[in-house]
C-alpha cells in the first residue's frame, strides 16, 4: 500500500516541479514533495535502513502523505488561477500543506524514539489482526469486518475528527474577533447574524466530540478485549502460568499485568498520541494567528515598535509558558513519585484484605483477627501517610494552578492593553482573538511540558507489560525443559531412566533416579517429608521444567494425578466434578451413581448448584469428589498423592477397594505414609535422601512403619 502511495507522491513531485517551472506553483511544495517521497520509503524500510516502521506509524506517514498530496495540488491549482472565484473561501490555508509535511516527516522521527516505537510496536499486532470482528454502530447496526480494518479505520477517522476539532477553534477565533468588535461598534444585525454562526460552529463542536468519545471508546474497547485475550492464550498455554509461578523472580502479579496494565496501556496509549497530535496541531494554527496578528498591530516600548520583531506575540505566550510550566513542574514534579508510591501501597492493603478473606477459617480457628486488624491497619497506615503528602503536595500546587488561572484569564489583556489604547485600528474583536489565541499557544506549550510526566508513569506500564512478554516468552521457550517425558509404543510401564530432579535454585533433589511402574502393579511411593515425592509425581506429570533424563510412558494411555488438596473451579457440582472436561460429558445419572459410590449420596441434589466448592466441602468431601472424578474418567494411570490422607484407615481402604472394582484396568500409584496403605499395594519403592539429592529405592511393604 505505502509503495502504491510513493508512486502516486513521486508523479505528484513531477508534476510540482513542471508547475514550479512554468511558474504558478512555488518551489517548496516540489521540495517538499520530494521529502514525503524519501519519508514514504524510508518507512517502509529501504535498503540502508531496512527496518521497516511499525504499521502504526507507517499508517500516520501515509495518512499526511495523502493529505500532503491532496493539499498541494489544490494549492498549484490555485496559483495557475484554476479554481472559480466562489470556492475561494472554502480552500484551505496556505499553510495546510506545509504542516502535513512536517506531520509526515516528525511523525518518522518520533517513531526512533525508543519509547514510541515500543508503543507502535505492541500496538502493531493489534492493527494487523486478520481476526473477524464486528463493529457497533448503534443504530446504524453492526458492521463485519477484520480488526485491522476496524482499528485502522477508526483511529484515521479519530484523527480526522481531531484536525477538525483544531480547525474549529481557530474558527472560534476568528468568530471572537467578528463578534466582539460588533459588541463595540453596537451593530445588532451582525450580532445577529454572528450568534447563528456560532449556533453552527457549537452544534458541530458538540456532535463531532460525541462521536470522538464513542469511536474512541469503541476502539480502546476492541485492543483490550485483543490484546486481554492474546495474554491470556498465551499465559494458560502449555502450562506457561505455572512455570511462571514457579520462577517467581521473573514477573509478579500476572493477574494485574492481564487486568489493569493492559486497560491503562491500551486507554493511555491511545489519549497519549492523540493529545500530542492535537495539541501539534493546535499550536502550529494559533502560532500562525498570532504571528500574523503580531504584524498588524503597532506596539512601542520607549521609542522602539515591537512588530518590527516578527511574531513578537509568539515569543511574549512561549516566553511567558515556558515559565509558568516550569514553575508549575518544580512545585508538582513530586507528585510523580507519589503517585507510583499510591499505586504500591494500595495494592499491598487490598492484597491482605483478600489473604484474610481467603483465610478466614484458619484466622477464626486460631482467633487470630486482633493480629489481621493491627496488620490491616499498618498497612492502611501507608495509605493515609501517602495520601496526606499528596494533599499537602496538590495544595501547593493548586496555589500555583489557580493564581496562574486568574492571571491568564488578564494577562493577554493587560500586555496588550498599551497598544490597544494607542491605536486607533485596533477593534475590541482584535483584543478577544489576540486573547484566544494566546490562551491555546499557551496551554499546547505547557502541555509538552507536562507531558513528560505523564510519559514516566506511561513508561512504568509499558516496562510492566514488556518484562511480562519477556517472561512468558522465557517461560514458553522452556516447555521442554526438565526431563523428557516420552509416550512409547509397545510399553507397558512408567519407566525412568537417569532421571535426575532440581529445584528452581538448581540444587538437586533426586539423584539419578532408575524406575520401573509396571501396568497393573500396585505402587505405594513413600518417604519422609520433604523427600521430594510429590515432585516426583510432577516429573511424571510432565509439568516440572527443572532436571534432566526421560521418563518412557505407554502411547495413547491417559495419566490423571490426585493431588492432597483437590481444586474444585467457581460453578455447578457437576461442572467440579467434570473438570477439567464440560459438564455435558456425563450424564446426571453418572454423577449421581460416582457420588454415590465415593459415600456422598446427597450430594446429588446439588449438582446444579453454584457455589464455592472449595469453602462448602470439607477436606474429606473434596478427597472423596476428586476419586469420583477419577471414577467417571477412567484413566488408564492413576497418581494418588496422598489423595485420600484426610480419611480414617476403613474409609481409606474402602475408596481403595471402590477404585479396585470401579477401574479394573486403571494401575494405581499412590504417595502415602500409612501402614495401612501396605496391604492396599503389591509393591513399594522409597524415596531415600542422601548428601546429593535422594535416591528411590525398592523396600519391603511389610516394614512400612508411619513414615
Ligand atoms: N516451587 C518450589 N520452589 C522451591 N522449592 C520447592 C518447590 N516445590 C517443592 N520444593 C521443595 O522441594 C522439596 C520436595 O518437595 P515435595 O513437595 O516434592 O516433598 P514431598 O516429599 O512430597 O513432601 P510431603 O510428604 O511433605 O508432601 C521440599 O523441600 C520443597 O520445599
Amino acid at each position: 500500500m505505502i509503495k502504491i502511495l510513493a508512486g502516486l507522491t513521486g508523479l505528484a513531485t513531477l508534476g510540482l516541479a513542471v508547475g514550479t517551472i512554468a511558474g504558478p506553483v512555488p518551489v517548496y511544495l516540489p521540495i517538499l514533495s520530494l521529502a514525503v517521497l524519501l519519508v514514504l520509503l524510508v518507512a517502509d524500510g529501504v535498503p540502508l535502513i531496512k527496518t521497516r516502521v511499525p504499521l502504526v506509524m507507517r499508517f500516520l506517514i501515509g495518512l499526511f502523505a495523502v493529505s500532503f498530496v491532496a493539499l498541494a495540488l489544490v494549492a498549484s491549482a490555485n496559483g495557475a488561477g484554476l479554481i472559480p472565484e466562489t470556492f475561494q473561501p472554502f480552500l484551505p490555508q496556505t499553510g495546510s500543506s506545509i504542516i502535513s509535511a512536517i506531520l509526515a516527516i516528525a511523525h518518522l522521527a518520533i517513531s526512533y524514539i525508543p519509547v514510541i516505537r515500543r508503543i507502535a510496536e505492541m500496538a502493531n499486532p493489534f492493527f494487523e489482526a486478520k481476526d473477524r470482528s464486528q463493529l457497533e454502530m448503534g443504530i446504524f447496526g453492526r458492521w463485519p469486518m477484520s480488526l485491522k480494518a476496524l482499528g485502522l479505520g477508526l483511529f484515521g477517522v479519530i484523527i480526522v475528527l481531531n484536525v477538525i476539532q483544531v480547525y474549529l477553534l481557530v474558527r472560534f477565533n476568528f468568530w471572537y474577533n467578528v463578534f466582539y468588535t460588533a459588541l463595540q461598534d453596537k451593530n445588532a444585525s451582525v450580532f445577529w447574524t454572528q450568534l447563528l454562526v456560532f449556533t453552527f460552529l457549537a452544534t458541530i463542536w458538540i456532535i463531532r466530540g460525541m462521536t470522538e468519545a464513542y469511536l474512541t471508546g469503541i476502539l480502546k474497547l476492541h485492543w483490550r478485549e485483543w490484546l486481554t485475550e492474546r495474554y491470556m492464550r498465551q499465559w494458560l498455554s502449555d502450562k506457561v502460568h505455572y512455570r511462571l509461578a514457579l520462577d517467581r523472580k521473573s514477573t509478579d502479579n500476572p493477574d494485574q499485568r492481564i487486568s489493569e496494565d493492559v486497560r491503562d496501556f491500551t486507554d493511555q496509549s491511545f489519549d497519549f498520541y492523540i493529545n500530542i497530535f492535537s495539541t501539534s496541531l493546535n499550536l502550529y494554527a494559533f502560532v500562525q494567528i498570532l504571528w500574523t496578528i503580531s504584524a498588524q498591530f503597532p506596539y512601542k516600548v520607549g521609542g522602539f515598535d515591537l512588530s518590527n520583531v516578527p511574531g513578537y506575540l509568539v515569543w511574549v505566550v512561549l516566553a511567558f509558558a515556558i515559565l509558568v510550566t516550569y514553575i508549575t513542574h518544580l512545585v508538582g514534579r513530586p507528585l510523580i513519585p507519589l503517585q507510583f508510591g499510591r499505586q504500591k501501597v494500595e495494592a499491598d492493603f487490598r492484597y491482605n484484605l483478600v489473604r484474610v478473606r481467603e483465610n478466614s477459617e484458619q484466622i477464626a480457628l486460631l482467633q487470630g483477627e486482633e493480629v489481621e486488624r493491627v496488620g490491616l491497619l499498618e498497612r492502611y497506615k501507608a495509605i493515609f501517610d501517602n495520601t496526606l503528602s499528596i494533599i499537602y503536595r496538590n495544595l501547593k500546587l493548586t496555589i500555583v494552578t489557580l493564581g496562574y488561572a486568574q492571571i491568564n484569564a488578564i494577562f493577554p489583556l493587560v500586555l496588550l492593553a498599551p497598544a490597544y489604547f494607542a491605536t486607533e485600528s485596533m477593534k475590541f474583536g482584535d483584543l478577544q482573538q489576540t486573547s484566544d489565541a494566546f490562551t491555546n499557544v499557551q496551554s499546547s506549550v505547557s502541555f509538552f511540558i507536562t507531558s513528560y510526566a505523564t510519559l514516566a508513569v506511561f513508561k512504568a506500564i509499558i516496562d510492566r507489560l514488556t518484562t511480562f512478554d519477556h517472561a512468558i516468552e522465557q517461560a514458553d521457550a522452556a516447555r521442554n525443559d526438565g526431563v523428557e517425558v516420552v509416550p512409547a509404543k509397545g510399553v507397558a510401564a512408567i519407566s525412568g531412566d537417569n532421571v535426575d530432579v532440581r529445584l528452581p535454585t538448581g540444587e538437586r533433589l533426586l539423584n539419578k533416579l532408575a524406575f520401573a511402574l509396571r501396568k497393573g502393579e500396585r505402587t505405594l511411593v513413600t518417604g519422609e517429608s520433604g523427600a521430594g515425592k510429590t515432585t516426583l509425581f510432577r516429573v511424571l506429570a510432565g509439568i516440572w521444567p527443572y532436571g534432566k533424563g526421560r521418563v518412557t510412558l505407554p502411547r495413547d494411555e491417559s495419566v490423571m494425578l490426585l493431588p492432597q488438596q483437590p481444586y474444585f473451579p467457581l460453578g455447578t457440582l457437576a461442572g467440579a466434578m467434570a473438570y477439567p472436561l464440560p459438564a455435558g460429558t456425563f450424564s446426571t445419572e453418572q454423577f449421581s451413581k460416582a457420588l454415590e459410590q465415593v459415600g456422598l449420596p446427597q450430594w446429588s441434589d446439588k449438582l446444579e448448584a453454584s457455589e464455592n466448592w472449595s469453602s462448602v466441602l470439607s477436606g474429606g468431601e473434596k478427597q472423596r469428589i476428586s476419586v469420583a472424578r477419577a471414577i467417571l474418567r477412567k484413566p488408564a494411570w492413576l497418581l494418588l498423592d496422598e489423595a485420600t490422607s484426610a480419611m480414617d484407615e476403613e474409609n481409606e481402604g474402602g475408596l481403595y477397594n471402590l477404585l479396585r472394582q470401579a477401574l479394573p484396568d486403571t494401575t494405581v500409584v499412590s504417595i502415602g505414609h500409612r501402614s495401612s496403605l501396605a496391604k492396599l499395594h503389591d509393591r513399594r519403592l522409597g524415596i531415600v535422601k542422601g548428601d546429593d539429592g535422594a535416591r528411590l529405592e525398592e523396600m519391603p511393604l511389610a516394614a512400612l512403619g508411619n513414615v
